[in-house]
């Protein structure tokens, strides 16, 4: 099986898929493509160590293009996402499933219907349980509701990609105890290693249902 992966930042993420692809932990499969929206992002150092072709698909030139449009944003990332569409499936080999890792650009339809026509899946790594704390900033949300409200837990999940930011039928979850007294960058700490496991646990059920 070929992965796509969509990053914007480090990549931690993106280095526990690339390393089950080599220990065999994700058996028959390699990513073929690594796509960042962000130049800086040190997950594309992570790709080209592992010699992983990659692109950097930069969203600015096309708000410059529709800068002088009414409407020009919503222009911009309907081409963008268009042409993300198309660059992902035009990759030599094309993909059987795309994962976003820590891929932070919200996927309009422009972008789901031309990839699911297309026959492939995209799921997504989201730091809360389905229904919570949906959207950016969902570690120190749940955090603040822990310590505020008194959540004892929350949890990520790997889901589905819909046009609904994080809304996304689960594929795979995993609850994460808060705990009193605890500091933010640690509760952060625990998330990112809970992550590591469950994006090669679900990645590895989506495939195992791709081409079935
Ligand atoms: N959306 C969130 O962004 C972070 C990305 O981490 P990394 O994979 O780039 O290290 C992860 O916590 C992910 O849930």
């Amino acid at each position: 099986h070929n992965l796509t992966v969509l990053i914007s930042g480090n990549g931690s993420n993106l280095q526990a898929l690339i390393d089950a692809c080599a220990s065999g932990d994700l058996p028959n499969t390699r990513i073929t493509h690594v796509i960042s929206n962000r130049k800086a992002a040190y997950g594309l150092e992570r790709a080209q160590k592992s010699s992983i072709p990659t692109t950097y698909h930069n969203l600015v030139p096309y708000k410059k293009k529709h800068a002088a449009t009414a409407a020009g944003t919503q222009k911009a990332r309907t081409e963008y996402d268009a042409d993300l569409a198309s660059l992902i499936l035009s990759h030599t080999p094309a993909p059987h499933l795309i994962v976003c890792a820590g891929w932070m650009h919200i996927l309009t339809p422009d972008f789901l219907t031309p990839i699911s026509a297309a026959g492939v899946k995209v799921i997504n790594l989201h730091p809360a349980l389905p229904g919570e704390f949906a959207g950016a900033g969902a570690i120190e949300r749940a955090w603040t509701a822990g310590r505020e409200e008194g959540l004892e837990r929350t949890g990520v999940m790997i889901h589905e990609v819909i046009a609904e930011v994080d809304a996304g039928e689960a594929v795979v979850t995993r609850e994460v105890e808060l705990r009193e007294g605890e500091g933010l960058e640690e509760l952060e700490g625990r998330i990112h290693e809970v992550e590591h496991g469950l994006i090669v646990e679900g990645t590895r059920k989506v495939l195992e249902g791709v081409g079935k």
